[in-house]
Order: structure tokens, then sequence, then C-alpha cells
């Protein structure tokens, strides 16, 4: 299947089932995460928190997103792989077109990019193109600096009405679906009832998106130093790993 296909296939889900999204960076983990089924790996710039240990998601680089969405594309068969644009690759119409064409051309399906109302004109640019943009609204990580931490979205009335806004005009610019980020329960709740296309939740309570999407490292336990709040620990990745090199420590 094409990009466009998967991305349309994605699309349709919405009032079918749920859809299941987790953040996958490297080929081993897309593979073992695409056998089991999830139907979208996001190849997030999380990446440069979770896999390459700098303090936020502002340093992360065109070259580091094309190098690791490459590495899960190689690792994926079914799942949409979506390549998340990184801070200062989409500052203008033509710069978001030039970027989405690297991350489709290191094997992303569809790009995603943060923002509402002021991103429409690059969601355009890429849509035209023929490559489908996944919207990201709600809490932006990549504007942590200017707000001074991870904050709740969507408390106020500015807030829900510019979040409602923003999501409607990505749905507009042509958007497959969009990812809302720390938005107020009841608010995700009542856009997602709203739009057309499927909203994918994180950090907007259970139930309340037409899907969800998590951080690998966060469900896994494999990366436990930053775990927002609202995760889900699964699994205790890290002190398996500590286990095994202790024991490898021993036995030799
Ligand atoms: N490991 C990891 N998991 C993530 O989900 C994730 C990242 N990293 N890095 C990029 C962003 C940052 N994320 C975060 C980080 C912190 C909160 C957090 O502390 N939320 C509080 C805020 C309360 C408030 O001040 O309003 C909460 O209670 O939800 C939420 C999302 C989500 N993303
Ligand atoms: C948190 C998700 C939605 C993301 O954008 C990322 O992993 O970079
Ligand atoms: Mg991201």
């Amino acid at each position: 299947m094409t990009g466009q296909e998967k991305a349309e296939a994605i699309r349709q889900l919405k009032g079918e089932r749920d859809i299941s999204a987790l953040t996958a960076y490297d080929y081993p983990t897309a593979r073992l995460l695409d056998e089991v089924g999830v139907d979208v790996l996001l190849v997030g710039d999380s990446l440069g928190m979770v896999v390459l240990g700098y303090p936020d998601t502002t340093h992360v680089t065109m070259d580091h997103m094309v190098h690791h969405v490459a590495a899960v594309a190689r690792g994926s068969k079914n799942a949409l792989v979506i390549g998340d644009l990184p801070i200062n690759s989409y500052n203008t119409p033509e710069q978001a077109l030039e970027n989405a064409r690297r991350l489709v051309e290191a094997g992303a399906d569809c790009v995603k990019l943060e923002g509402g109302v002021r991103q429409v004109d690059k969601v355009r640019a890429i849509v035209s193109a023929g490559i489908p943009v996944i919207g990201h609204h709600g809490m932006l990580p990549q504007r942590v600096l200017e707000e001074g931490g991870y904050h709740k979205k969507g408390k106020s009335i500015e807030e829900a009405k510019a979040i409602t806004e923003g999501v409607t005009a990505l749905q507009a610019a042509g958007c497959s679906a969009v990812v809302l980020e720390s938005v107020v329960p009841a608010l995700a709740k009542r856009i997602s009832e709203e739009l057309e296309i499927p909203t994918i939740g994180i950090g907007c309570g259970k139930g309340n998106c037409d899907g969800e999407v998590a951080v690998i490292t966060d469900i896994t336990g494999a990366y436990p130093w930053f775990v927002p709040p609202f995760a889900y620990v699964r699994a205790d990745f890290a002190g398996e790993m500590k286990r095994v090199a202790k024991e490898y420590i021993n036995a030799i």
C-alpha cells in the first residue's frame, strides 16, 4: 500500500474501532510492534529525549529524523509510519514540503507537525504534493522553552476555543488525523465527536479520542528518567537490562 492508501485506511477507522499508535525509533522495535499489529508507528521527535539523551525535543534535527525514520521503515510491513517534523524544519511552506519529502524518501508514509491555525499553509503545501499529514494540537512539546514546561491545555475558554479552531483548520487543510496532546478530557471528547478525521490522544484521558498514542519507552519502562504522569508503565525493561548486565558481569 502507498502512504496515501495507508493514511486513508487509518482515517476510515474512525467510528469503526480505536486506533493504536506507538512510537518507534529503531529497526527491532518497529519490527516487533508491527508484528503484533499496531496500526501506527510514530517516529516521534521524542527520540531526542528517550534515545539521544537531550533534555527536550528542541535539539532534534532533520538528520536525526531521517536516520531513525529509515530504520523504522525497514522494520515495518503494515503499520502507517509517521515521520515527525522536528522544530524549525517547517518554518515556511517551501521548507515544510522539502523536509516532508526527505522523510518520505527515508521511508515515512506521512509526516506530522505541531500547531494549529498558523500551520495550515504548511499542511496545504505538503498535502498538495501527495504526502499525507497528521496534525498535532493541544500541548506542543516543541514550545516547551517558551511555555516553561509541559502543561495541560484547554482549561480556559479562550484556550479551548483556540484548540477547537486549530484542529478544525487542520482538518480543512487536509490532515488525515490529528494528535491531541494533554488536552483536558472533556474538550478532547467534544473535539473527537465534532471532527470527521480521527483524533489520536496522549494525556487526554482514556476513551476520549478515536485512538491513543504512547511513547514506547514509557510503557515498557525502558527509559525511567522522564515519564509523564499519565503514562501507564507496563514493564520494567530498565530493571531487566540492569539485571542481565549484572548477571553477565558476575558470570564472566
Ligand atoms: N518519555 C516521554 N513521553 C512522552 O509522552 C513525551 C516525551 N517523553 N517527550 C515529549 C513529550 C512531552 N510530554 C509530556 C511531558 C510531561 C507532561 C506532564 O508533566 N504533564 C502534567 C502537567 C500538568 C500541568 O502542569 O498542567 C500532567 O499532569 O499531565 C505531559 C506530557 C509528552 N511527550
Ligand atoms: C508524544 C508524541 C505524540 C510525539 O509527538 C512524539 O513522540 O514525538
Ligand atoms: Mg513529537
